[in-house]
């Protein structure tokens, strides 16, 4: 039968990276994004970036929207410290069906939590089902034009704290116009965009950091 692209990705996984190695299977991922079939990983150049702001903000809690394949997933997961915890959510249940597998090969199951369904039905929900107080840090990689209602409604459901800070990828290609319009102009966020490429490409794209301001 015919494999979806998910499926190429994680066979280039399992095949190339070794287990309980988070590094390897990012490498693998780019080697054949870069080289067999492109795919909407963040990638390595916004992957560097990534890994700079997920260390300085040190987080003990992570939300991250839209998990694809789990490529950031296992970025992220891998630079947080003991006890930290990174909740996931993938709308597609094929997508989400090969995510838990780059994830479980990356031996980092046990900090993440992946769930399945619309990031507007679940971000209200997220403190009863999950026990979160507030995010640390959130990772906006999935709908674009979801970008905007979704940090709104953040903030309606108090999931965000003094210090919360937003990394939106894409803001560029293929844009999220509206948010940028609206954390660089809110006087409770400050924000910071970081040029860089669309993965795998030389197309201009970049990701936005943005403090809540509380
Ligand atoms: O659409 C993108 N990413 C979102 C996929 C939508 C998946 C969702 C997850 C989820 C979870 C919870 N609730 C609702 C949703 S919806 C995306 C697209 C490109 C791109 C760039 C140039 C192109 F020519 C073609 C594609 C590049 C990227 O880095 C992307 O992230
Ligand atoms: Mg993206």
């Amino acid at each position: 039968t015919q494999s979806t692209r998910p499926q190429r990705i994680l066979d280039a996984v399992q095949k190339n990276a070794t287990r309980g190695d988070p590094r390897s299977v990012v490498k693998a991922i780019d080697h054949f994004c870069r080289n067999k079939e492109w795919a909407m990983n963040v990638g390595d150049e916004k992957g560097c970036i990534l890994d700079s702001v997920v260390s300085e903000v040190n987080p003990a809690t992570v939300l991250e929207l839209g998990t694809y394949c789990g490529y950031s997933t296992v970025r992220i997961a891998s630079l947080l410290p003991p006890h930290a915890k990174l909740i996931t959510l993938e709308f597609n249940p094929d997508f989400a069906a090969i995510a838990r597998q780059v994830i479980a090969w990356a031996g980092l199951e046990d900090k993440v939590q992946l769930v399945e369904g619309a990031s507007g039905d679940w971000i209200p929900k997220m403190k009863e089902q999950f026990g979160v107080k507030t995010f640390d840090l959130v990772f906006l990689d999935h709908w674009k034009n979801s970008y905007l209602p979704d940090t709104k409604l953040m903030e309606e459901c108090s999931l965000l704290r003094k210090g919360s800070v937003l990394l939106a990828d894409n803001v560029i290609c293929p844009g999220a116009p509206d948010y940028l319009e609206f954390v660089r102009s809110s006087p409770r966020y400050k924000s910071q965009y970081f040029k860089s490429h669309l993965e795998y490409t030389k197309v201009e794209d970049g990701l936005e950091k943005s403090v809540f301001l509380g």
